[in-house]
């Protein structure tokens, strides 16, 4: 966590540390080779997070039931094994990629579509490695 990342003086933001589980829950959807945006997330803040501090993330899928993916995450204080900060239950939503090319920006989406480079690291994830 760092200053940018602060909410109250010297604490992060819970916004943030909500965008840091959602981001690692999403990147689940990497592993499944599925394209998914994020329904609905829920989230405990069990322990302020410090400026300074690192947050170990991670996540694992709980259920996939036809579209709909739900995911759990949580964030520890001090190390892997450490007390739980942050932790969220999620419902990602499996979209084709239409949804971003009809409701975001369809040429950036065609731009990484056939950008080598973003495939080869959508590719990078492997399950269980
Ligand atoms: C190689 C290069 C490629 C480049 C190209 C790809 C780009 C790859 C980018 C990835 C990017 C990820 C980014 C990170 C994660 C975000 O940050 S995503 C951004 C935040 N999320 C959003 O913007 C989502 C906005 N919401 C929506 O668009 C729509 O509500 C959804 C989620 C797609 C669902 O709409 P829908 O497709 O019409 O489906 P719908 O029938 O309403 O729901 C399907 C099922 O889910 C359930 N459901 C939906 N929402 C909820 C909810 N909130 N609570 C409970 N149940 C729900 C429904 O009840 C339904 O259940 P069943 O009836 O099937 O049992």
């Amino acid at each position: 966590m760092r200053p940018a990342h602060q909410g109250a003086p010297g604490l992060a933001h819970g916004g943030v540390l909500a965008t840091a589980l959602d981001e690692t829950l999403g990147s689940l959807n990497w592993l499944l080779r599925t394209i998914a945006v994020t329904g609905r997330l829920e989230t405990d803040f069990r322990r302020p997070v410090p400026v300074g501090s690192v947050l170990h993330l991670e996540a694992e899928v709980t259920a996939v039931a036809g579209r709909k993916i739900y995911s759990t995450a949580t964030g520890r204080l001090g190390g892997p094994e450490g007390p739980v900060a942050v932790r969220a239950d999620a419902l990602f939503v499996e979209v084709k990629v239409d949804h971003f090319i009809d409701n975001g920006r369809p040429e950036e989406i065609r731009v990484a579509m056939n950008d080598p480079d973003q495939i080869r690291r959508a590719r990078a994830f492997e399950v269980n490695p």
